[in-house]
């Protein structure tokens, strides 16, 4: 839980914990990762998301009863990660989900116009990422974003809206999608974690179907006020 100066509070979910956790050390882990994360220039609530997805992999991993000193000999013959070689290419968004599946990772979907990217963006991907261990973000296609946001949208065309999402840290992938709702990427990606802001519920998600036949589930986080694409096309028209 992150208050807010002013009282506000922001609830910041932990991954799910199949064993029965050791929590030793699990504080230590959270207030390390937190520390670096806020060192880093995250905002409160995405250094606590961060810190709360390290210390659940941490608890997931035993707790400190699993804690070892690398054994030097075997560092040294680890295999490569298994990912696909793609030289400078970014990775589709069906590998990164394939990479995740088959090493037993949780694969954290999320959706949108993503038009002027704003600090809103930026902190519901943050804590989208916090969830799991790689975040594919879907993006309407500007003739889908005409059609849900009208006749003057996007602001920003779909290549530098994906160019600009590619850029974040927290984003592993982008896929683009042209349907009306992203119910159609939604059944080829099979996210175990669909998230959208705090401006949705659950049941006003048309695609939340298609994530629980999928088997994953919808997170709702917590918007951050003042922060809108309508509100910056308003400011930079009055501003002109
Ligand atoms: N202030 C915010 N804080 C956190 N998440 C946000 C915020 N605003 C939008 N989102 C989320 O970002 C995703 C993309 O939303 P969208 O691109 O429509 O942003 P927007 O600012 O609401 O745009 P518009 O003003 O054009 O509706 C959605 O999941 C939405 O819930
Ligand atoms: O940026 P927005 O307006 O949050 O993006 C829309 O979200 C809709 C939401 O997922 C409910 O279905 C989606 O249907 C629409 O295609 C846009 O992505």
């Amino acid at each position: 839980m992150v208050v807010r100066r002013g009282g506000a509070a922001v609830r910041v979910p932990a991954p799910p914990v199949t064993a029965r956790p050791d929590t030793c050390g699990a504080g230590d882990r959270f207030a390390g990762a937190a520390a670096l994360a806020l060192r880093a220039g995250a905002r409160a609530e995405d250094a606590v998301a961060e810190a709360v997805r390290e210390a659940g992999r941490f608890v997931e991993g035993g707790g400190a009863a699993a804690v070892r000193a690398p054994d030097p000999r075997t560092a040294a013959r680890r295999p490569a990660a298994r990912l696909p070689a793609l030289g400078d290419r970014p990775r589709t968004a069906l590998e990164v989900a394939e990479v995740v599946r088959e090493s037993g990772g949780r694969l954290v979907a999320t959706g949108g116009c993503f038009d002027l990217l704003h600090a809103g963006h930026v902190s519901l991907l943050r804590r989208a990422r916090a969830l799991g261990d790689a975040l594919i973000v879907c993006v309407n296609s500007d003739d889908s974003v005409r059609r849900l946001k009208g006749p003057g949208r996007p602001v920003v065309g779909e290549e530098d809206r994906i160019e600009v999402l590619r850029a974040l840290g927290c984003v592993d992938a982008v896929a683009l999608f042209d349907e009306g709702t992203p119910a159609a990427v939604i059944e080829r990606l099979r996210p175990d974690v669909w998230v959208k802001g705090g401006d949705y519920t659950e049941s006003d998600l048309p695609e939340a179907g298609t994530v629980r036949r999928a088997g994953g589930e919808v997170v709702i986080l917590p918007l951050v006020p003042g922060q809108s694409t309508t509100g910056l096309i308003a400011a930079a028209r009055a501003a002109l």
